[in-house]
């Protein structure tokens, strides 16, 4: 969930919400005028009242490096005592700017501290990059200070970059919904879906979030407290589902003694992807307790 950095009202809430992941904002959802204050005000909150007691993972989203002010963000945040879990940077469009993003941290982060990387893909040169992205991000990982996590689709982003219009079926984001999860998937990093800025649908949001479910994105965006409850609900796995899968699974360790690799089940055949998807299913759902 995003937070503008440069509301202490909005980030106490935040704090007291049950919610996976808060992304301290200094990029769009922050005024130019206010980005001081949105710097000073995180690194503040990371220094002094960061409580003990935030459930989930705590990342900031800098500016983009071409702002020019990725790095006072960066040495801002990563200076304090207790650096964030996770930096979030957006609209990359090249492995050059990891290389910029790996310099930084290496010159910022001290003995063994390491932080994750979620990267922003939303420019139409960002998507025709992807593969080189992953990839460079992926090998970093391994002799750097950051661990690539995960893409995020910035869908809003997108649309303009390629002067296109928003619709309710997302028919103008398939291709880019559908390629960033493949790719994200292929180098073993998460795949975040796009943000629903119409926060007070709740209906359109769980629609548009079992489709982003059932495309293979792993959660999704969110821009206001209302919309962690719909979203989390839609990406765990429901009673249904998970009796679904168990009974699945059950049933193929019988099989597979009897020497059967495919057999029916609730009326449909079952075969290994199958009961693939049944463990994806049930590795999901432990996400819940
Ligand atoms: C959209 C909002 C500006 C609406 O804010 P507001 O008018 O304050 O809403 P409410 O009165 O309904 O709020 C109810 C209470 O909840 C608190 N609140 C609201 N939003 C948040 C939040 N994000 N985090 C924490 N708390 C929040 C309010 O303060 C009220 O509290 P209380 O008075 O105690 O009851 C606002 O929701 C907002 O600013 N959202 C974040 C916007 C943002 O960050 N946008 C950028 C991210 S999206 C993006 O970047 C897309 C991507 O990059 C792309 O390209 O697609
Ligand atoms: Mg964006």
């Amino acid at each position: 969930m995003y937070v503008p950095g440069d509301d202490t009202k909005k980030i106490n809430k935040a704090v007291g919400l049950d919610v996976d992941f808060i992304a301290l904002d200094c990029e769009d959802g922050v005024a130019i005028n206010r980005k001081d204050d949105a710097r000073k005000t995180i690194r503040q909150f990371l220094d002094e009242l960061r409580p003990k007691s935030i459930k989930g993972d705590l990342g900031v989203r800098v500016n983009s490096i071409d702002t020019g002010l990725c790095g006072d963000d960066l040495t801002s945040c990563l200076s304090s005592k207790n650096i964030p879990d996770t930096i979030l940077l957006p609209k990359v469009e090249s492995t050059e700017e990891l290389n910029w993003f790996a310099d930084k941290t290496d010159s910022l982060l001290k003995n063994d501290q390491k932080i994750n990387l979620i990267v922003y893909i939303e420019t139409a040169l960002a998507f025709v990059n992807l593969t080189h992205i992953c990839q460079h991000a992926v090998e970093l990982s391994n002799n750097k200070r950051f661990i690539a996590a995960g893409l995020v689709f910035g869908s809003d982003d997108f649309c303009a970059s390629i002067g296109a219009s928003r619709t309710e079926d997302c028919s103008e984001v398939s291709y880019a919904r559908q390629k960033l999860v493949l790719t994200a998937k292929a180098f073993n990093l998460q795949a975040i879906d796009m943000v629903y800025i119409k926060y007070k649908d709740l209906e359109g949001l769980r629609r548009q979030c079992e489709q982003g479910k059932r495309m293979g994105f792993t959660g999704k965006q969110v821009i206001h407290p209302s919309q962690v409850p719909v979203v989390q609900e839609a990406f765990l796995p429901n009673k249904e589902q998970m009796e679904w899968a168990e009974g699945l699974l059950k049933a193929f360790e019988e099989h597979q003694k009897s020497g059967k690799g495919a057999f029916t089940y609730r009326g449909s055949m079952i075969d290994m992807p199958t009961m693939k998807q049944a463990q994806n299913v049930l590795e999901l759902s432990k996400l819940a307790k």
